[in-house]
């Protein structure tokens, strides 16, 4: 009997491959024939290429602008060059479905699945629809929402709410894992410090800044993002990484609350996980304002505090902190009233219903 095939796409930051790694495991333990289109340089090369049994295949992107200048002049060509890449690779691995993530790396792939005839789903994991994903959604049969009030932004009769899709890995920490890792002690409370997969410069020297304000009340994991570690601190309570992958369930399990940028993928895992949280969402200048809107909603619904980047001070920091630190108990009692829905066994199962058969 053929196996069955799947094809999965996104990148160019964590947040746009996380989810396709909560979703391959189901297809592997099931025996798919697993391919991902990622680009050749993005963070998704090195997700993707540790996984057994999916085969990567690197196409040309270019990020997509609505204004051309002499920096991004090439990048029309380099998206129709990825084209027709992608076409290529649909015909000889056949899929028989496409789930893409998002990032501009989707985008030829789904121009692709449209020029090919492969059923494809989109999946949006921030507030407001980004870029990548407004311009494919009109090439997939369906479109998925991690918040609720996402639909209002979505083509209303192929777009489905399912909630937050995350790594089961990740409800498997183990708190004295977490503290031998780190080499921390635990005896005062654990702050976990992430600023997007990526890391953020701001928050880090900031951070820094105020550890001798912070460390007599807090013991800190920083995850602080490749090439943006400072090896000339060497203080008992303050341990710094640049990217964590299996041991990162543990770290989230040793820590009593967090301070994070406001992508998607990250707020739900916590959420989840019912850490409380300090967001300092990407400003208005540095994206489309998409971080700004998951924090406030999660403000609203009382999961976290919110401090714009804007007002980043070390005192505001230093302040937000100890606030963070007297409000966590009303946050985990909000959190626990959020159900976290079945979102992957949905998604699988909306996969199947569009699968070509
Ligand atoms: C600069 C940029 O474009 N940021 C976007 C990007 O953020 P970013 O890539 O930071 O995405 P998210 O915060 O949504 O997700 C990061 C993911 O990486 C994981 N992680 C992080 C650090 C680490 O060491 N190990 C690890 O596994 C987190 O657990 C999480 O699952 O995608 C988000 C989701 O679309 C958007 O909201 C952000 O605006």
């Amino acid at each position: 009997m053929n196996k069955k095939r799947i094809l999965f796409t996104g990148g160019g930051t964590a947040g746009h491959v996380i989810v396709n790694l909560a979703l391959i495991p189901y297809y592997q333990e099931q025996g798919w024939e697993i391919d991902y289109i990622g680009s050749k340089e993005g963070i998704e090369r090195n997700l993707v290429s540790e996984l057994d049994e999916v085969t990567y295949h690197p196409i040309s992107t270019g990020k997509l602008r609505r204004y051309i200048s002499k920096e991004n002049i090439k990048d029309p060509f380099k998206v129709l060059k990825g084209t027709l890449q992608a076409i290529n690779i649909l015909r000889k691995r056949k899929p028989s479905v496409i789930f893409s993530k998002g990032g501009f790396v989707s985008v030829p792939v789904m121009l692709a699945a449209k020029l090919t005839g492969v059923p494809a789903v989109v999946h949006e994991s921030d507030y407001t629809p980004g870029l990548a994903n407004k311009i494919a959604m009109p090439f997939a049969q369906k479109v998925l929402a991690t918040f609720p009030e996402t639909l209002s932004y979505l083509p209303e009769k192929k777009s489905e709410y399912v909630g937050a899709v995350i790594r089961d890995e990740l409800f498997q920490g183990s708190r004295q894992n977490g503290l031998d890792i780190t080499g921390l002690s635990g005896e005062k409370p654990v702050l976990l410090i992430m600023g997007g997969s990526g890391g953020s410069e701001k928050i880090n020297e900031t951070v820094r800044n105020c550890l001798p304000q912070l460390l007599p009340f807090l013991q800190i994991i920083h995850i602080c993002g490749h090439s943006k570690m400072d090896t000339e601190i060497n203080e008992p309570g303050y341990r710094q990484f640049e990217y964590i992958n299996e041991e990162l369930k543990d770290m989230f399990a040793a820590s009593d609350f967090v301070l994070s940028r406001a992508g998607s993928n990250a707020i739900f895992e916590f959420l989840a996980l019912q850490l409380p949280m300090l967001l300092i969402p990407l400003s208005r200048q540095a994206s489309r304002g998409d971080q700004i809107i998951n924090a406030k909603s999660f403000a609203e619904r009382r999961y976290a505090r919110v401090l714009e980047e804007e007002a980043l001070t070390d005192e505001a920091l230093i302040e937000e902190i100890k606030q963070l630190t007297k409000s966590a108990p009303v946050m985990v009692d909000a959190m626990k009233q959020y159900k976290t829905e079945k979102a992957k066994d949905r998604v699988i199962e909306i996969i199947s219903e569009v699968r070509k058969k």
